[in-house]
């Protein structure tokens, strides 16, 4: 279990993370999820020891990771996929690492095959695409096998056959009851990615709750139904604070109400229903109306 207590970190008088509190339990993949400059590599680079709080405490196990006996076999992480040496082969870095972190040399090449490089294992690293480093960098995570996990952006530079490899490795890691922690800025990444999500922006917590729950914050969401009656229908729905919009003659999109709520003023008024559906939208907008208010870059606007 991975636990952030009032961590704080400061640069001058800029607040990168402010007062952040949290957990991330094992057995399921938690997104950590925010806006550009929210403030996640930093929490991330706090959690492995690589920078010193300003405030507060993030501990794995109850320890901090720098006084963590069991290094890389306890916690294994993607920071920067990009940020590696490019002179070397993919085995070598991987040997190299596992050396200095006195594991057994066989799992390099278990790794590399885990994640796809067998054939490129005596490549050169500097000729590798970004996905194909994104895919290295999560073997050195993947080497000590270790019960923690943390990934920063684990999905950029891959196509969609590697996105998909990378959704169902991480539900594998959890189902094996491992803490699984990967951060993003996109949303649409994490609705099929996590199970539980912290949101941040400017370094504050947002939310810390289910993906569903974290849905159902939307209070725009839409209601698609199909009725011989949508005139009769929309007055009835416009009298309860719904809005109405017309698609087609037989088909409105409703906000405003829930679907079982329609559902139930339909039956009420004797109309009958061919199609109630919620739009799936909602996840996306609720992270945008949750951050907008607290991102550090908006195209075009001030802040
Ligand atoms: N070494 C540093 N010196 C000064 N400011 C820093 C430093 N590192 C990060 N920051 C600032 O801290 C804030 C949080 O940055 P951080 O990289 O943690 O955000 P992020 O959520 O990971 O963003 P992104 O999605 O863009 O990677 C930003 O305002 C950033 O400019």
């Amino acid at each position: 279990m991975i636990e952030a207590t009032h961590l704080t970190k400061r640069y001058g008088d800029i607040v990168a993370v402010d007062d952040l509190s949290f957990t991330v339990k094992p057995g399921r993949v938690t997104g950590f999820l925010g806006p550009n400059g929210a403030g996640k590599s930093t929490t991330l680079r706090m959690l492995l020891g690589l920078n010193a709080p300003s405030g507060g405490t993030v501990t794995v196990d109850g320890v901090p990771f720098a006084g963590h006996p069991r290094g890389l076999r306890h916690v294994g992480a993607l920071l920067d996929a990009a940020d590696i040496h490019g002179g070397r082969s993919a085995h070598a870095h991987l040997a190299a690492l596992a050396r200095s972190n006195r594991l057994p040399l066989t799992r390099v090449d278990e790794v590399l095959h885990e994640v796809g490089l067998a054939k490129a294992a005596r490549r050169r690293i500097g000729g590798f695409s970004l996905g194909m480093k994104q895919r290295l960098g999560i073997a050195a995570a993947l080497l000590g096998d270790p019960p923690v996990l943390l990934f920063d952006e684990p999905l950029n530079g891959l196509d969609p056959e590697g996105v998909r490899w990378v959704r169902g490795l991480f539900r594998r890691l959890a189902a094996d009851g491992r803490t699984v922690f990967v951060s993003s800025h996109m949303m649409a990444e994490m609705s099929q990615t996590a199970d539980h999500l912290i949101v941040i922006g400017q370094g504050r917590l947002i939310a810390d709750q289910s993906l569903e729950d974290f849905a159902a914050r939307d209070t725009s969401k839409t209601v698609r139904v199909q009725t011989p009656d949508l005139a009769d229908l929309a007055n009835v729905l416009t009298a309860e604070g719904a809005s109405v919009q017309k698609e087609t003659d037989e088909v409105g999109l409703i906000t405003g109400l829930t679907a079982a709520r329609i559902g139930d003023l339909a039956h009420q008024h004797h109309i009958a229903l061919h199609q109630l559906t919620s739009e799936n939208t909602s996840l996306e907008s609720a992270f945008m109306s949750v951050t907008t208010a607290s991102s550090d870059y908006l195209a075009g606007e001030a802040r």
